[in-house]
């Protein structure tokens, strides 16, 4: 059977400096990235590889509307990038799961009111739904015993676990991953590659930037590379040298 696709974008290219709403060249910055094609459907595993400073992270940014799109065609989860208004954004959001290098915690809450704080930003009213849905999320990134740590009392690994928790709760179906690895030690990031593989196994999609091969290693799925400001799917045994 065809999977739903949750991402496709058609030509794109991104520039930085472009100003939200604006179509006009003139008001693009540096083209960063073009040509890019890419489809992503329900329950795939996407990573971006590629040097630094070679766009992984600005077509991410596009991805969730941070960086606007002003050229080619782009979807996500029923979201038309080039047709975002404020309030677009802000329901794009709530629809996707965004996790960042740097967890991005709210430092003066604990593990629940981290959660709790999103989930009523976002929308939920009843607590013992709110805290039913919590239970759920920590117990899929094995963080069940932690609700009440602060952050400063969890290890890094743990902390992008509840970051990865956060980005559960509305229980999107696609989760954006900006080199979620990028500050763990290899065990952390093993511990996080197999929450990853869960949630994907669940049906979830996830497109994720990472600079450690470790990690495809271990999560062996589409790879696509960008270089030179152009984007290539690749043959993750090239990468992995099998
Ligand atoms: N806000 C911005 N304004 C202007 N240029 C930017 C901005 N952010 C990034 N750039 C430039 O865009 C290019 C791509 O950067 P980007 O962060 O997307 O690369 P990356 O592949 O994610 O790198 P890394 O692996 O370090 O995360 C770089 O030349 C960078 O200097």
């Amino acid at each position: 059977m065809e999977k739903n696709p949750v991402i496709e974008l058609r030509n794109v290219a991104v520039f930085h400096s472009a100003k939200p709403g604006s179509s006009n060249p003139k008001k693009r910055g540096e083209m960063v990235v073009s040509g890019v094609n890419l489809t992503v459907c329900e329950g795939e595993m996407v990573y971006f590889i590629g040097k630094v400073g070679s766009g992984k992270s600005s077509l991410i940014k596009t991805l969730y509307a941070e960086v606007p799109l002003v050229e080619g065609e782009g979807r996500i989860v029923g979201f038309d990038l080039r047709r975002m208004k404020r309030r677009d954004i802000s329901r794009l959001r709530r629809s996707i799961g965004i996790v960042f290098q740097d967890y991005q915690l709210l430092s003066d809450r604990d593990v629940f009111g981290n959660l709790h704080y999103v989930m009523k930003a976002t929308g939920w009213k009843n607590e013992t739904d709110m805290r039913k849905r919590i239970e759920e999320v920590l117990s899929v990134v094995g963080l069940e015993n932690k609700a009440f740590k602060m952050p400063f009392e969890l290890s890094g690994g743990q902390q992008q676990r509840l970051a990865v928790a956060r980005a559960l709760v509305n229980n999107p179906r696609v989760i954006l991953a900006d080199e979620p690895t990028g500050n763990l030690d290899p065990w952390a990031a093993e511990d996080i590659m197999e929450v990853f593989r869960r949630i994907v196994a669940g049906g979830c999609s996830i497109v994720m930037s990472t600079h450690n091969i470790a990690n495809i290693e271990q999560f062996p799925a589409r790879t696509i590379r960008f270089n030179k400001g152009k984007v290539e799917e690749i043959d993750i045994s090239s990468v992995l040298g099998a």
